[in-house]
């Protein structure tokens, strides 16, 4: 038996979602660069769980079902409104709602192709209406009922803010969540897999999805690179802080991958963007303070920033509250975990590998009266 820490170059599954060749992302064969400049979050959906582009009345059709499902049950929204919301993290509530989500789905548990399509649909649409909907609750207001005339995109800053949003955040927006659609066989998507192996149902999938995403290692990386902005402030302060980080061999949020060790093709899009809306909101420190430490990890280090750098000053350029960083990526990595769902199911066969005993040699067993 041989091992490898982390499983670190091992090819654990075949699968058509998307694919990490000589560092190019693709989502079922469509080059990430051209779905993040042309698709809408829906039309990336769609190719994810189809694996092919939609024509327009097909994504018309589609986009209208999205839409129809984003109510969430009154259930669902009075749980949250009971639990302690200023006490957890946002993750932590996700993960609960999606497991109370699936309490109320009557077909939570039918097995066949048409029921898991439909419990992925549901899932897609109304995770954005439970993460806007505890953020404010949280802060003591009513929920916004989702509006099905808006984009997907459009409708979560809705929800969110009680108002819609300008063309440029909508765009912003959806491409960070055309980015963050699927990613191979990351920690997350092969959390989802290896649940759903055991023939176990899609909302415990994505429930236990969302719990390894919620590490800093993985999806939390975005929230931790804001901390770690908000606590630089100012971009005369870089060079002290990161070199204080060095010496204490404190990992830089944001930067490493264990795939591209030649940058991640999805960080130069959101550096354009983290650009782009910090000279809009004329706060372009968090911008230039991306930058300088980019260039200082870079050139000490050699590491790259991986899409987890710059989300994070996108996001807070788009206002939003920094802990719903890692839920916004759990909104947009649905549209994976769900394909990848779909696709264990379609082919499975149960995920167990071994483990290289390394424990003690044959033990002698002594009555406790004996010890
Ligand atoms: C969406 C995503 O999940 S993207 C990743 C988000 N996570 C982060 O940004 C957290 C910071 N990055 C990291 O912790 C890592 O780079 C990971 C988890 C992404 C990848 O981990 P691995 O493939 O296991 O790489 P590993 O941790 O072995 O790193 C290799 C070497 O680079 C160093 N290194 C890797 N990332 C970093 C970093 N961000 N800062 C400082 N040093 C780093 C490690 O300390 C290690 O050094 P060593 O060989 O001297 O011990
Ligand atoms: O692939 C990985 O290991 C992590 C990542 O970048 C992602 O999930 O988007």
């Amino acid at each position: 038996m041989t091992t490898t820490k982390g499983l670190e170059g091992i090819v654990a599954t075949t699968s058509s979602v998307s694919s990490i060749i000589d560092d190019v992302l693709t989502y079922q064969g469509y080059d990430i660069n051209d779905l993040t400049e042309h698709a809408s979050f829906e039309e990336v959906v769609y190719i994810l769980w189809n694996g092919r582009l939609p024509n327009q009345d097909e994504l018309n059709d589609f986009s209208n079902e999205l839409a129809q499902y984003a109510e969430v049950p009154e259930e669902v929204i009075d749980q949250l409104k009971a639990l302690p919301l200023d006490k957890v993290h946002p993750m932590a509530v996700l993960r609960t709602a999606i497991s109370t989500l699936g309490l109320y789905d009557p077909d939570a548990d039918k097995m066949d192709e048409e029921a898991n399509r439909t419990k992925a649909l549901r899932i897609q649409a109304q995770i954005p209406t439970i993460v806007t909907a505890f953020s404010r609750i949280r802060q003591g207001k009513e929920p916004v009922k989702p509006n099905s005339d808006l984009s997907f995109a459009a409708n979560f800053l809705y929800m969110l803010k009680g108002e819609e949003p300008n063309d440029l955040e909508v765009t912003a927006f959806n491409k960070a969540l055309v980015l963050h659609a699927d990613h191979e066989l990351n920690a997350s998507t092969f959390t989802a897999r290896v649940c759903v192996a055991t023939l176990s149902d899609v909302y415990s999938g994505i429930t236990a999805a969302i719990g390894a995403l919620k590490g800093p290692l993985h999806g939390g990386a975005n929230e931790a690179v804001m901390k770690m902005l908000s606590e630089i402030g100012d971009v005369e302060q870089v060079e002290s802080y990161i070199k204080n980080a060095f010496d204490n061999k404190e990992k830089i949020m944001g930067f490493g991958h264990r795939v591209y060790k030649n940058g991640d093709p999805r960080a130069k899009f959101l550096r354009d963007m983290s650009k782009q809306l910090t000279d809009t909101t004329g706060e372009s420190k968090w911008y230039d303070m991306s930058v300088r430490i980019e260039e200082l990890v870079t050139n000490e280090k050699g590491l790259l920033p991986n899409v987890d750098f710059y989300s994070a000053s996108v996001y807070h350029s788009l206002g939003i509250d920094h802990d719903l960083f890692t839920p916004i990526f759990a909104i947009s990595r649905t549209s994976g975990w769900t394909a990848h769902i779909l696709e264990q199911y379609a082919n499975n066969r149960l995920i167990r590998p071994r483990a290289e005993y390394v424990g003690p040699g044959k033990q002698e067993f002594v009555p406790l009266e004996q010890r």
